[in-house]
């Protein structure tokens, strides 16, 4: 059976204007001015200290200095309640349930922090729908390294398998892992699809069902 990995931030879900909240709520706490929700998208996916170094930098401030640590901890004292504004991107609930609907074992790899990742999916009631979730603090390595996808895939009980992602980072996680990768479109990615390596790209989640199929297909063929 195949095995169907995703991040979340960007992915499943757009968590966006609750980083951007906290972000700005930090930020007023340490005297700098707000960002803009385009600036703080812009600093989502190497998880939590990168994150806060961005916000540091855009600050005028050294992104490694003094300054982080603890920003860093008061930036995660208000993370697991930042909730309430984040939404599942279009299809991504029925898409879930398609995949189960098929007995397809269903894990998150992310690089936010694990307890405000659960926090969010049990927010949206989804965390049933996943058998592994793993966050960027589970391990000592964290996305681009392909480390956190391989042990994904170890607690879904190992198998084919199709990481699906929004940003540069799965995409470069996943060839280092060496998985077939789905690119969703419409999270914070930055670079232009073409120049991001992909075996296939979709911006609807309707269409992932048969992407996983096809992927999986695909990938039995190359085995044979
Ligand atoms: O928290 C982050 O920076 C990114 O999280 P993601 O790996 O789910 O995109
Ligand atoms: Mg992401």
């Amino acid at each position: 059976m195949t095995v169907v990995i995703f991040d979340l931030d960007g992915t499943l879900i757009d968590s966006a204007p609750d980083i951007h909240a906290a972000s700005n709520r930090v930020l007023l706490e340490e005297g700098f001015a707000p960002l803009t929700m385009a600036q703080v998208r812009s600093f989502i996916g190497k998880g939590v200290p990168h994150l806060v170094g961005q916000l540091l930098q855009a600050s005028g401030e050294d992104p490694a200095g003094p300054r982080l640590a603890p920003m860093i901890a008061r930036f995660a004292e208000g993370y697991e309640t930042a909730v309430g504004l984040t939404v599942p991107y279009p299809g991504v609930v029925a898409a879930l349930a398609a995949l189960r609907a098929q007995g397809m074992p269903l894990g998150v790899c992310t690089n936010k922090p694990l307890a405000p990742a659960k926090a969010v999916l049990q927010h949206l009631g989804l965390l049933a729908s996943f058998d592994a979730v793993l966050g960027g603090d589970s391990l000592p390595q964290r996305k681009p390294d392909p480390a956190p996808l391989f042990a994904t895939l170890a607690a879904l009980g190992g198998g084919p398998v199709v990481y699906v992602g929004d940003s540069e980072i799965d995409a470069q996680t996943a060839a280092a892992a060496g998985m077939p990768f789905a690119l969703y479109t419409e999270g914070y990615r930055k670079t232009p699809v073409a120049d991001l390596p992909h075996d296939v790209a979709f911006s609807d989640f309707a269409e992932l069902p048969g992407i996983v199929a096809r992927l999986a297909a695909s990938a039995g063929a190359r085995q044979a």
